[in-house]
């Protein structure tokens, strides 16, 4: 198998840059979903859950012809307790099957004996007697490298032996960032910290396309940062979350690609996935128009 890093620059190479986030919510659904999956709570989310599984695969259907990655965010899924959490599973079974690369949105992180399970519930699976039967069995998950080289390391080496990869935190879209991430350190921002951690952690994966199974999160709402990142570590995929529902544009994010066209993929849930109303009969037709506008504005 292809290493993570080529698989992510084939599917950029095929279809642009797109990343479309399934981040969905039970009020936002459209309403013929969300009736013919009629929750009877007291019970469990059983029924809503299958809702998120129906409108999850619907929504990969309509977009794969304008992007090959999706980044399914594992809250919305764990917020219905076990049924949610099949219904994400199916997703990402049914995403794979679509050769779509899949990134689970998880934002991991603990001390190194825990981090390797979690490592190993995105990637492989928990091997038993030598065998292993995969849980998420998803391309690459996003870490949080709070707790330092060693809490990370777990994960760079799970991702190694199953040819997957990782995103790490380094800048994040939200409005209060800086509170920690902009701390000034050493002469430089604790984010420029982690950026140069990052391109150390990914240089020996480097693959064909020059780039590495080691990636970083920076958000599209902090352009300034993005340029400066984009020059830090020239060989890391970035995955720029914040365009569209949180306000950063297509021409925030130019920034992020390297002179190829590589080296980036653009998040957006919201704005692909609910640019309707629920009782919009025609909700169908205006994912399929977000998606080929937002593949359209960051090919250009
Ligand atoms: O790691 C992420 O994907 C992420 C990092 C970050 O800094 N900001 C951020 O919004 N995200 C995720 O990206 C998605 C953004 O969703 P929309 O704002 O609806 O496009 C959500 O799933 C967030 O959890």
């Amino acid at each position: 198998m292809p290493s993570f890093s080529d698989r992510l620059a084939a599917a950029v190479r095929a279809k642009g840059p797109l990343c479309v986030g399934i981040d969905p919510r039970w009020e936002a659904l459209p309403r013929a979903i969300r009736e013919r999956h009629r929750v009877v709570l007291g019970a469990d989310y059983q029924s809503a859950a299958w809702a998120f599984a129906e409108f999850g695969q619907r929504v990969l259907e309509l977009v794969v012809p304008y992007c090959g990655i999706v980044k399914p965010q594992a809250a919305f899924f764990e917020l219905f307790g076990p049924p949610g959490m099949v219904a994400l599973q199916t997703l990402l079974a049914r995403a794979r099957r679509m050769n779509l690369v899949t990134i689970l949105d998880a934002k991991r992180g603990d001390i190194a004996s825990t981090a390797t399970a979690y490592a190993d519930a995105a990637f492989t699976g928990c091997a038993i007697d030598g065998s292993t039967l995969p849980v998420w069995d998803a391309d690459a998950l996003t870490i949080n490298p709070y707790l330092g080289r060693d809490a990370v390391e777990p994960f760079l080496t799970a991702a190694k032996k199953g040819d997957r990869g990782v995103f790490v935190l380094v800048r994040t879209s939200n409005p209060g960032a800086g509170l920690f991430q902009d701390l000034v350190c050493n002469g430089k921002p604790v984010y420029r910290h982690v950026a140069e951690e990052v391109a150390r952690w990914n240089a020996p994966t480097r693959g064909e396309s020059g780039l590495g199974d080691v990636g970083a999160v920076v958000g599209a709402t902090h352009p300034r940062e993005l340029v400066e990142l984009r020059a830090a570590m020239p060989d890391v995929w970035l995955l720029v979350p914040g365009y569209g529902a949180q306000g950063g544009t297509a021409a925030d994010v130019k920034a992020a690609y390297r002179p190829d066209g590589l080296g980036a993929i653009v998040n957006s849930s919201r704005g692909v996935t609910f640019p309707f109303q629920p009782d919009d009969r025609d909700w169908e037709a205006q994912i399929v128009a977000a998606a080929q506008k937002a593949q359209a504005e960051l090919r250009a």
